[in-house]
C-alpha cells in the first residue's frame, strides 16, 4: 500500500465538483449511495477543497453486527465507498483492488460516522487512498481507518461484466448514460 517513489500528486480536475458540492449517487441502486436500496448506507459525499472528500454515514439498525454494534464489513464499505467516490475529483472511474481497515473503536447503531478520505498519489492507473471514520462529531475520536488502492477503468469494465438485466436498465436511462460517459466525452 505504499506508492512507489515515482508516483504523482493527485490532480483535481478542473470540472471537478466544488468544495462543498454534494457529489450525488454514481447509481441510484449502489449500496454504498444508492437512494433506491432501502438497506443502503445512503452516502452523501461532499467534495473538498483538493482530492479529497467528506461524508456522514447514520448506522441503523439494519446495519447491526453484534447487538447493537455496528458490523464491521459494513463500516468497511463506508470507507470504501467515501474513497470510491474521490474517482469522480480526478474524473476517473475507478474500483477497489485492495481495501485493508483498521477498526479503533466499537461504532454504536445510532451513531453518525463521519468519514473523510484523500487520494494520496496516484501511479498510471493506480489511486492510493487512505480514509478516515470519526464519531462524536468530525473532530471526535477515530473510530475506522482505511487505505485502499484504486484502479482505472472503463465503462467497458461494468458493461462487460454485469449482470444483463441491470446494465440493460441502466442503459436505459439517459441520466445513468450520461453520469457514465462524462469522464469518456470530456475527459
Ligand atoms: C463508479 C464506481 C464507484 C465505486 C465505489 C465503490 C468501490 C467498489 O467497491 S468497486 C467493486 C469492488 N472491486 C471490484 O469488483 C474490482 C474487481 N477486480 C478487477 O476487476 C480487476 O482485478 C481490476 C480492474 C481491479 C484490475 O485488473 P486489470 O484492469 O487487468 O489491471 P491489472 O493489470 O491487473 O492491474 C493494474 C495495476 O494494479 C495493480 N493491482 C491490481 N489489483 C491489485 C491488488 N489487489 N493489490 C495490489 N495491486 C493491484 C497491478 O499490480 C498493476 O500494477 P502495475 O501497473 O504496477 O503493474
Amino acid at each position: 500500500m505504499t506508492p512507489p517513489s515515482g508516483a504523482a500528486a493527485a490532480v483535481r480536475h478542473p470540472d471537478a465538483p466544488a468544495p462543498g458540492e454534494l457529489l450525488g449517487s454514481h447509481y441510484e441502486h449502489c449500496f454504498g449511495c444508492g437512494g433506491a436500496q432501502a438497506h443502503g448506507l445512503h452516502l452523501e459525499v461532499r467534495a473538498g477543497e483538493g482530492v479529497d472528500v467528506t461524508a456522514e454515514f447514520t448506522v441503523r439498525p439494519v446495519h447491526q453486527g453484534a447487538p447493537g454494534l455496528a458490523h464491521g464489513g459494513v463500516l468497511s464499505t463506508a470507507l470504501d465507498e467515501t474513497m470510491g467516490s474521490l474517482g469522480w475529483l480526478m474524473h476517473m472511474i475507478v474500483v477497489t483492488g485492495h481495501l485493508e481497515t483498521d477498526f479503533v473503536r466499537p461504532v454504536p447503531v445510532g451513531t453518525v460516522l463521519h468519514l473523510s478520505a484523500a487520494v494520496t498519489a496516484v501511479d498510471g492507473r493506480k489511486v492510493f487512498t487512505r480514509a478516515t471514520g470519526r464519531i462524536g462529531g468530525p473532530e471526535g475520536p477515530v473510530a475506522v481507518r482505511a487505505e485502499a488502492l484504486f484502479i482505472k477503468v472503463d465503462v467497458e469494465h461494468f458493461t462487460d461484466h454485469g449482470r444483463d438485466e441491470e446494465i440493460q436498465a441502466a442503459m436505459a436511462d439517459p441520466d445513468q448514460v450520461r453520469r457514465a460517459r462524462a469522464f469518456e466525452v470530456n475527459p
